[in-house]
């Protein structure tokens, strides 16, 4: 398959309040075309929102949302060059793995539908059980036919929602890594949306770790769990030992006396806080 470009994506000022209740506040966000980003944080953090709101649908309570530079926040989720992959793969039941991902390029009219497909489904090295119902395949393979059925779509951007959610373990690690050498290949903008710490730090080139509707940090995996900015983040992304104190002086890197503190977080700092 030929190598698409993504867009990039970007969030301004993005809020959604349900009655009550604000599950995500004043995002501010730009994801660049053709990387990898992972949304992570705990249950109810407001990841599954973000990501529907880019998908249309959900309907921000402010801020825009653009794709590739254009204003997509007030059009509809067909009229979005954007894709979503569930957890629950979503397959229609009575179609076979190449109908199923036929469907999209197929109802828009586009005349060679069933070449792209294959295309799709090579690339997720399933094209061998095209004719194969999905009842017939295994979870993972499933899991595959879904995205093929998103990328054949070739979308700017593709959102992953817990896409591995279902699957064992064994078979969610060798997912993650097919699913990073698919983005690769493909060169798409992926937006993953996880919990799950080691998916996002292995798959992602940058994570935003999210906590009550809010980003908490944003940056390299390495860099988040090198040099946490807050206690959340540190604790989140591992264990941590966290000793609460009051910094008295020093600057991080070159500490002359302190007493650990929360606010002496990151660990450089810790490390360099000798006389507590
Ligand atoms: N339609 C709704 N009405 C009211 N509150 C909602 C609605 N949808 C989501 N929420 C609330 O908004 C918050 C964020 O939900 P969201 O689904 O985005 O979380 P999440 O981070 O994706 O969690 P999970 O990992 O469990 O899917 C939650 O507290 C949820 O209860």
């Amino acid at each position: 398959m030929a190598k698409d470009s993504g867009a990039d994506l970007e969030l301004a000022g993005v809020t959604k309040r349900f009655p009550g209740f604000t599950a995500v506040e004043a995002l501010d966000l730009t994801i660049p075309a053709g990387s990898f980003f992972a949304l992570l944080g705990p249950s109810g953090c407001g990841k599954t929102t973000t990501l529907r709101m880019v998908a249309g649908l959900e309907t921000p309570t402010e801020g825009r949302i653009l794709i590739g530079g254009n204003d997509v926040t007030d059009r509809k989720p067909h009229q979005r060059p954007v894709n979503t992959v569930f957890q629950s793969y979503a397959l229609f039941p009575h179609m076979t793995v190449l109908r199923n991902v036929m469907f999209g390029p197929g109802r828009r009219g586009v005349s060679d539908a069933q070449r792209r497909a294959h295309e799709a489904l090579q690339l997720v090295e399933l094209d061998h059980l095209a004719g194969r119902r999905p009842s017939q395949l295994s979870g993972g393979q499933q899991q595959r036919v879904a995205l093929a059925r998103a990328i054949v779509n070739r979308p700017a951007v593709l959102l992953l929602d817990e896409p591995l959610g279902a699957l064992d373990l064994k078979l969610r690690r060798q997912m993650q890594l097919e699913l990073k050498g698919i983005q690769n290949e493909v060169g798409l903008t992926f937006v993953h949306v996880t919990h799950d710490q080691e998916e996002a730090m292995t798959m992602a080139d940058t994570v935003a770790v999210m906590n009550g509707g809010r980003i908490e940090q944003m940056g390299a995996p390495e860099d988040l769990y090198e040099l946490p900015r807050t206690a959340f983040v540190a604790n989140f992304l591992g264990q941590s030992n966290l000793l609460v104190g009051t910094v008295l002086s020093g600057e991080t890197g070159s500490w002359s006396r302190s007493r650990v503190t929360d606010s002496a977080w990151p660990p450089t700092a810790r490390a360099g806080a000798p006389d507590g």
